[in-house]
């Protein structure tokens, strides 16, 4: 059985939100904000809870964008991350014991310091276009495999 994960994508313009992991599980890497969904809530109300846990920012309105599986060389464990992305949100951003947030410009985005996938799915994602991957791992540096398609719904 996959692994739930959600992943959100804050936007403000030419301006989007990532959070540096500070602990865990992909620690030292911008990525956007989420985690698991627990068992009594939808994924998307985990989403949600996530991005307020995270980084402070509540929001009603989050857009599914993607779909992306992941495999690690000797774990059995697949992770499977919906992607969403809202651009209405309130509250102001702080940091979290998880993640300290920071915007940055869409034309300027730290890919080298991100998991290796997202320089590959990101350029579908700034341009409005639904997404659905697969990623097999060796490590956490190296895809040694992977398939992405654009994707009219989710
Ligand atoms: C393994 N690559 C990867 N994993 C992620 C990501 N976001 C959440 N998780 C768990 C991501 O962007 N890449």
């Amino acid at each position: 059985m996959n692994k739930i994960l959600t992943l959100v994508l804050v936007r403000d313009g030419k301006r989007i939100l990532l959070g540096m992991k500070k602990r865990g599980f992909g620690e030292g890497r911008w990525n956007g904000f989420g985690g698991k969904v627990e068992k009594q809530e939808t994924i998307i109300d985990g989403a949600k809870r996530e991005l307020r846990e995270e980084c402070g920012l509540v929001s009603n309105i989050l857009e599914k964008i993607g779909l992306l599986k992941f495999e690690f060389v000797g774990d059995p464990q697949l992770l499977e991350v919906h992607v969403f992305t809202t651009e209405q949100f309130t509250g102001a951003v702080e940091e979290s014991s998880e993640m300290r947030p920071e915007w940055f410009d869409t034309t300027n985005i730290p890919f080298d310091k991100m998991w290796p996938d997202d320089k590959l799915w990101f350029p579908l994602y700034l341009k409005g276009q639904k997404f659905s991957g697969y990623f097999l791992f060796q490590g956490h540096d190296n895809i040694l495999k992977y398939t992405l398609d654009e994707v009219d719904d989710l």
